[in-house]
Formats: C-alpha cells, sequence, structure tokens
C-alpha cells in the first residue's frame, strides 16, 4: 500500500509537469495529475491531443523534456522500460502481442519471470524440492490470472485460433501474471465489439489495479474509470469523475470543436 506523509493512501502513479516537443510541435505541456492506488484513470482527447506521448512518457519509452514521473512515489523519470518492468508496471499495446504458437496457458506462464530457485543447470535437472515448488506456485498463478480473466476454460487453445476479443483478454492476463502495481492499457476495446467491450470493462473492473488507459470508446470510458484526464493540444483541461466530465464547458468544446 502507497501512503502519503499522513498515512493516507498516496499517488500509485504521479505526473508533473512533464512537457515533451517534438521540434515545433509541443505535444504535451506542463501535464500534472495523479492517480490514486487502485483506482482506473482514463486519458481521453481529440486526435493529436497528446495521449500516446503521455502513455510513452509513463511506461518509460520517451523521456520528457522536463517535468517527472513517480510510481509508488518513487521517481522513474531516469529510469528505462525495461527497468519500469521489473518495478511492477505493465502495459498492453493497441494491436494485440500474444504468441499465437503457444496456447493460452502458455502465453501467461511465459509473461512470469523466472526468478530460479538456486542451484542452475543441475538443480534444473534432478529437480530439486525447492524448484518443483516455485514451478507449482507459477501454474498456481497462471490458473488464478485465466480465472480472473474468463479464459480457464480456453486454457490449452492456441492463441491464433482465437478471435480478438479473446486475444486481448489474453494480453490482459499475461499484463496481470507478476502481479504488476500499475497497468497502462493502451485503446484496450479497440476492435472488440459491444459485449466483448463489456467483458473486457467488467475484467478490467475487477482487478482492483492501479490502471491508467487511452481509450476512444466513450461510454467504455465512463463505465469502468474512476477519473478522467483530458488531454487537448498537449494541456490538461480537466480531471475528474466521469460525471463532472461529462458536463464540463471546456471538455464539450474541446470535443464539439
Ligand atoms: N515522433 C513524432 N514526431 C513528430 N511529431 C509527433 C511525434 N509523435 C507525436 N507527434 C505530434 O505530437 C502531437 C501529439 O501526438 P500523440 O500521438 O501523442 O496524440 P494522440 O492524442 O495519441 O493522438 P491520436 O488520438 O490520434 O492517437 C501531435 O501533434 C503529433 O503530430
Amino acid at each position: 500500500m502507497v501512503t502519503d506523509a499522513n498515512g493516507e493512501p498516496g499517488a500509485a502513479l504521479a505526473v508533473e509537469a512533464v512537457s515533451v516537443s517534438f521540434g515545433g510541435v509541443r505535444a504535451l505541456s506542463d501535464v500534472s495529475f495523479e492517480v490514486p492506488e487502485g483506482q482506473i484513470c482514463g486519458v481521453i482527447g481529440p486526435n493529436g491531443a497528446g495521449k500516446t506521448t503521455l502513455f510513452d512518457v509513463v511506461s518509460g519509452l520517451r523521456r520528457p523534456d522536463s517535468g517527472s514521473v513517480s510510481v509508488a512515489g518513487r521517481d522513474v523519470t531516469a529510469v528505462p522500460a525495461l527497468r519500469r518492468a521489473r518495478a511492477g508496471l505493465r502495459r498492453t499495446f493497441q494491436r494485440t502481442q500474444v504468441f499465437g504458437r503457444l496456447t493460452v496457458a502458455d502465453n501467461v506462464l511465459a509473461a512470469m519471470e523466472w526468478r530460479g530457485g538456486g542451484g542452475g543447470l543441475l538443480a534444473d535437472l534432478v529437480g530439486w524440492p525447492a524448484r518443483r515448488g516455485l514451478e507449482r506456485e507459477r501454474r498456481r498463478r497462471v490458473e488464478e490470472v485465466l480465472a480472473l480473466c474468463g479464459l480457464a476454460e480456453l486454457r490449452d487453445a492456441y492463441a491464433a485460433s482465437l478471435p480478438v476479443g479473446r486475444r486481448r483478454l489474453v494480453e490482459l492476463a499475461r499484463a496481470l501474471a507478476d502481479g504488476p502495481s500499475l497497468l497502462l492499457l493502451d485503446e484496450p476495446t479497440s476492435g472488440l465489439d459491444a459485449d466483448q467491450t463489456v467483458r473486457l470493462g467488467e475484467v478490467v473492473r475487477s482487478l482492483h489495479t492501479t490502471t491508467l488507459l487511452v481509450e476512444h470508446d466513450m461510454g467504455f470510458v465512463m463505465d469502468v474509470c474512476d477519473r478522467l484526464v483530458v488531454l487537448d493540444l498537449g494541456k490538461v483541461i480537466a480531471v475528474g469523475t466521469p460525471a463532472e466530465i461529462r458536463d464540463d464547458p471546456a471538455v464539450r468544446a474541446a470535443y464539439l470543436g
């Protein structure tokens, strides 16, 4: 649990005064917001508002020109993407990235970091009890994640044989395998039909994991998110609950032009 100086739940993610320019284009301008632990925060805005750039900054794919990103109170601005992943940050992509030739269960297993059990190759060969215990624990976690994502019955299906909605759930299951502290979902409903979108929303809500998501589907965003950050031309023009954002005149103006 992340706590602040008063022992209250603190921000699992804090973005502070982040700016990014591409030549003359200010993609992000002094962007600040926080996501409290366990909340789902949606980033919305018209095309070109800076959503992807913000996602890249939070996941560590892009260093901001100025400003900072903190995860669980730790400044990670200079920490590269791979090490942020080790610190518990997981990202899914607009185009699903699963291993088509692996089963659903093996996709999740492959996403788990192998922490070893000591003993190297010899231990692998003779199957030391500690090593077998770790393996059992990993298999148990795979089944837990599959159940969470409604994929238990598809555990032995090859990922390539699944429709896009299921593949997206497999990608989510992969992101959850190691119990992430912060989940980043990039357009999670892209390619899904209405039923699949509802199902995905239910799964995301049931996780109780701090989540930042970029999404164009307003119905999904309004149903699933606890709070929203609205970007327009690289600036935060509103932050609030879905109900507050729906009634915000600046947001209406940005969307309606
Ligand atoms: N690599 C780049 N080089 C130059 N300009 C860029 C680059 N990436 C983004 N931009 C510009 O920065 C601004 C923000 O782009 P970004 O892709 O972050 O917006 P977005 O909100 O994700 O848009 P969309 O909803 O269309 O995906 C845009 O004006 C875009 O043209």
